[in-house]
């Protein structure tokens, strides 16, 4: 049923399930953010490891029925393992384009991260520049993640000025939580000009308003923020709800899908439950999400004729 959908990923979906605590996860950070840290990343620091991790997340990706996909993750230098971050992604990249070769029914294109709060100004540059050399292979936007109680954003504004320069998508992870959610730092993050949000969640009145004024897609990640109780409540106090009556396009990604145990798929069949999202708002909300790739005007066409088909093929069958 997920036919063209925008996906925030890591590749922790590759990795045997983690148990996180239901706690909130970003106050109670060793159940979460430490976990990359302290186990993932060292389980997965040497490159046979990373190409296994990205290509099985590659494979569960189409198994779900994704037919466009933006994977995302911060290339990451591992001295212990004399692992470059230009050797990190050049494996990335030999895996998506292995992957390339095998099947042309899910497109896939990368998005690289800076680390908050980790990342300096100047490796912020140094991954920025790798994007922008990379842009010939499929790497088509910058994300600022990382621990949203850490580190200060606005040092990476000449990152994202460039990354912008250059014709890069930018995508931000945007007030998960009441700190990240203060008006100083939500409005240091809009001045970068974001194309893209994630989560959307602790936004004060005036900013709503802004966004839906710059119609920004929105990457919402329904079962990460419940699960982590990024939110108050459970899905249907999802603020998904709130959104999905503005003009913003959406699309539902799945986060962690190591984490949060929920594809794809399964992340628009809650907004059926819980919202009662029907056939038709569902298709309008894919073909709108369309309009926030980063992938093109050629991925575009190509999805709003899968679209077009299955909305046909359906309309026959019934
Ligand atoms: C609520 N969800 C989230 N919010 C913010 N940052 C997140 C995140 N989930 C993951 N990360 C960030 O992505 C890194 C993993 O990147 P890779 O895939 O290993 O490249 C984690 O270290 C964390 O900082």
């Amino acid at each position: 049923m997920d036919l063209s959908t925008p996906v925030d990923s890591n590749f922790t979906t590759a990795l045997p399930k983690v148990e996180t605590t239901t706690d909130n996860v970003l106050t109670q950070q060793p159940s979460f953010f430490h976990v990359f840290s302290r186990l993932i990343y060292q389980l997965c620091d040497d490159l046979d490891s990373l190409a296994y991790a990205t290509n099985s997340v590659l494979e569960d990706f189409l198994t779900d029925g994704v037919r466009y996909l933006e994977l995302r993750t911060i290339p990451r230098a591992s001295p212990s393992s004399n692992i470059t971050r230009e050797a990190y992604l050049t494996t990335v990249l030999d895996t998506i384009a292995q992957f390339r070769s095998r099947s042309t029914q899910m497109s896939v294109y990368l998005i690289l991260a800076l680390d908050r709060g980790k990342t300096t100004p100047a490796e912020a540059l140094e991954i920025i520049n790798l994007a922008i050399a990379n842009k010939p292979r499929g790497v088509v936007g910058v994300d600022l993640c990382g621990n949203p109680t850490q580190g200060d954003v606005t040092i990476y504004r000449d990152a994202f000025a460039r990354a912008k320069a250059h014709g890069l998508g930018v995508t931000l992870h945007f007030a998960e939580t009441p700190t990240s959610g203060a008006p100083s730092e939500l409005d240091a993050l809009l001045s970068f000009q974001p194309d893209r949000l994630g989560h959307v969640i602790h936004v004060p009145n005036d900013v709503k308003q802004e966004i839906a004024r710059r119609k920004l897609g929105l990457e919402l990640c329904m079962s990460c923020n419940v699960h982590a109780k990024l939110i108050n409540g459970g899905f249907l106090d999802h603020h998904f709800g709130e959104w999905r009556q503005t003009d913003c396009p959406i699309a539902l990604c799945t986060d962690d899908v190591g984490f949060f145990c929920s594809s794809v798929s399964n992340e628009y069949l809650l907004a059926a439950e819980h919202f009662g999202v029907g056939r038709a708002e569902m298709l309008r909300m894919c073909a709108k999400s369309v309009d926030m790739i980063f992938g093109g005007e050629q991925e575009k066409k190509r999805l709003r004729e899968i679209l077009r088909r299955f909305e046909e093929e359906r309309a026959t069958v019934g």
